[in-house]
């Protein structure tokens, strides 16, 4: 079974991923250090994968904490509902939490974990395409405000992720399209080789063909560990994974949390993001177009919500947890494979990309 590690010194720590690493309590068990043990999951997940999680754990006084779906609940009241369980079963110091769900579960469940007491252990168990190449690594955590995407939050790492691919057997093609952003993104970003794999590749990666799959979601996570082992607390070159996010956040915030997915509202930014690359000469016009294609493959959108307006991105963009001494700091292309963060753009060349991008 594939292994990767998430070098921070004595917080190392282990990415299993695997057809059937559900089944294997070996790989769950040395993460756990007391008895108690809380899963945080969703109504949906809950009855597909809570009671195979469960049968790993045996040895151990386990607790579930079930959440309504969505992440219009990824908020300080659903997180008041974590704290209530955990309180209720008198759990302590020691207790361990396991996130079982995509990236809405994962930051909740993380930053209880972050809080909780000030702070308690915590195991990621993603089940969706976006959490396994993304959101479980890496230690971001947080839930929404009506302001902001994820603008209340801690750094706080898993002891261990357990990615089990068997589980996107149940997953929404939507739900596989908004992943497959996050891992273009890699492509992006850093890792050229890959994104021509990725535009050779992507018919059988929407097709869900297993090893395909299993090589994405490797190479993803092996690409994120790498960034976040180099800046674990987003200080420099964590920011080029915040590529399309900026506008993306921007739109998840304007349609109203869950209208459009994260993964949605970050290709729809990554276009505007290479856009903007391109108009000020770093990439060309055919590699703006073939992201596109690729996008499109993936069925996922090229372009922002219909009547989102220039001005209704700037005035969400200027909250961005990039932003520096007022200055809007973005993510962009230096060439494709490689992002570079930037607050040196042209002012005029990005409303401009704004004003192209929302009247289309
Ligand atoms: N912390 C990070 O570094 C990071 C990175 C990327 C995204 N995120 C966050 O992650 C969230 C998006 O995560 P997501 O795309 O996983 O969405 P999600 O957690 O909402 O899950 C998507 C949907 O799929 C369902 N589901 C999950 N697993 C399933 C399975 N195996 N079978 C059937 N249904 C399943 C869920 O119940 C939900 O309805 C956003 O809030 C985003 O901000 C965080
Ligand atoms: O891990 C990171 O760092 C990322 O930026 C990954 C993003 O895909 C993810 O959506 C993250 O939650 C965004 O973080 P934020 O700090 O912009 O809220
Ligand atoms: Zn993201």
């Amino acid at each position: 079974m594939p292994e990767l590690t998430v070098d921070l010194g004595d917080r190392s720590y282990p990415i299993f991923i695997g057809s059937g690493t559900l089944s294997d309590a070996s790989k769950l068990t040395p993460y756990i250090r007391a008895k108690q043990v809380a899963i945080v999951t969703n109504e949906t997940i809950a009855p597909l994968y809570l009671n195979k999680l469960k049968s790993l754990l045996n040895d151990f006084d386990v607790i579930d904490i079930v959440l309504p779906d969505g992440e219009a609940f990824k908020n300080l009241q659903t997180l008041e509902t974590v704290f209530d369980g955990l309180l209720q079963a008198r759990h302590n110091r020691t207790t361990t939490l396991i996130a079982l769900g995509g990236g809405v579960v994962g930051d909740m469940a993380g930053f209880a974990a972050a809080c909780y007491q000030r702070g308690v252990e915590f195991i990621q168990v993603p089940t969706t395409v976006l959490s396994q190449v993304d959101s479980s690594v890496g230690g971001k955590t947080g839930v929404n405000h009506p302001l902001g995407k994820n603008m209340i939050g801690a750094f706080h790492q898993p002891n261990a992720v357990m990615i089990d691919t068997d589980v996107l057997g149940t997953l929404p093609d939507r739900e596989l399209s908004a992943g497959i952003a996050e891992v273009i993104k890699y492509g992006l970003i850093c890792d050229p080789e890959f994104y021509g794999w990725l535009q050779d590749n992507i018919a059988k990666l929407m097709a869900r063909d297993t090893d395909s799959l299993v090589y994405a979601i490797h190479r993803s996570c092996a690409d994120k560990a790498k960034v976040v082992a180099e800046d674990e607390k987003e200080a420099g070159i964590r920011a080029i994974l915040n590529l399309g996010h900026t506008f993306g956040h921007a739109i998840e915030t304007h349609v109203g949390y869950g209208e459009w997915l994260h993964g949605e509202a970050v290709a729809a930014g990554m276009v505007m993001a290479a856009k903007l690359s391109c108009r000020l000469g770093a990439i060309s016009e055919d590699q703006v177009e073939q992201l596109q294609q690729l996008l499109k493959q993936a069925n996922l959108p090229v372009l922002p919500p219909e009547g989102m307006t220039p001005e209704n991105f700037l005035e969400i963009m200027a909250v961005d947890k990039k932003v520096l001494d007022s200055r809007l700091r973005l993510v962009l292309l230096e060439q494709v494979g490689k992002a570079v963060v930037t607050s040196e753009f042209d002012r005029g060349e990005l409303d401009s990309t704004l004003l192209e991008m929302c009247s289309c």
